[in-house]
């Protein structure tokens, strides 16, 4: 069977404080109650940028300019029905009020903390990234 290569764009937000936001699947969704970092799939005639500009638009109501996200890392994660090829970019600055959209709850937190939540096997790699980040 060929494999199906999924690309999704997704943001580590970070607030003046130095805390990441992550966001918890809601539970009919694949990988339901784990959390993430918000963003979405590749959509044909995107850019990843524009992915995830408009994801993060449709899932925090937050509006950001293209210059305020900076390629961080990504994740290179072989799921069992796709592979998933994730770039994460850091945002700290846009306009609104991150509002849960479409996820089950947003949180706040520390770098340190962010190994409490439960998050899908592809984003292990990235905490310690984000720990030495910030
Ligand atoms: N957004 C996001 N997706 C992740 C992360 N880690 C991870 O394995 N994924 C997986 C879960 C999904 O299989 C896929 C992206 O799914 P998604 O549910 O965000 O996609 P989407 O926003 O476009 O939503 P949908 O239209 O497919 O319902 O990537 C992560 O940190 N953030
Ligand atoms: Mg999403």
């Amino acid at each position: 069977m060929a494999l199906k290569l999924v690309l999704v764009a997704a943001c580590a937000l970070i607030d003046s404080d130095g805390r990441v936001l992550i966001a918890q699947r809601p539970p009919e969704k694949q990988m339901g109650g784990l959390w993430e970092f918000p963003g979405g799939k590749w959509e044909a005639g995107e850019r990843p940028e524009e992915t995830l500009i408009r994801e993060l638009q449709e899932e925090l109501g937050i509006t950001v300019k293209e210059p305020c996200l900076a390629p961080f890392t990504f994740a290179s994660h072989a799921y069992a029905d796709f592979h998933l090829l994730m770039p994460l970019y850091i945002c700290r600055r846009w306009e609104g009020i991150p509002q849960a959209k479409e996820h089950t709850a947003l949180k706040w937190v520390r770098a340190k903390e962010l190994s409490d939540y439960p998050m899908p096997p592809a984003d292990l790699p990235l905490i310690p990234m984000l720990r030495d980040l910030l």
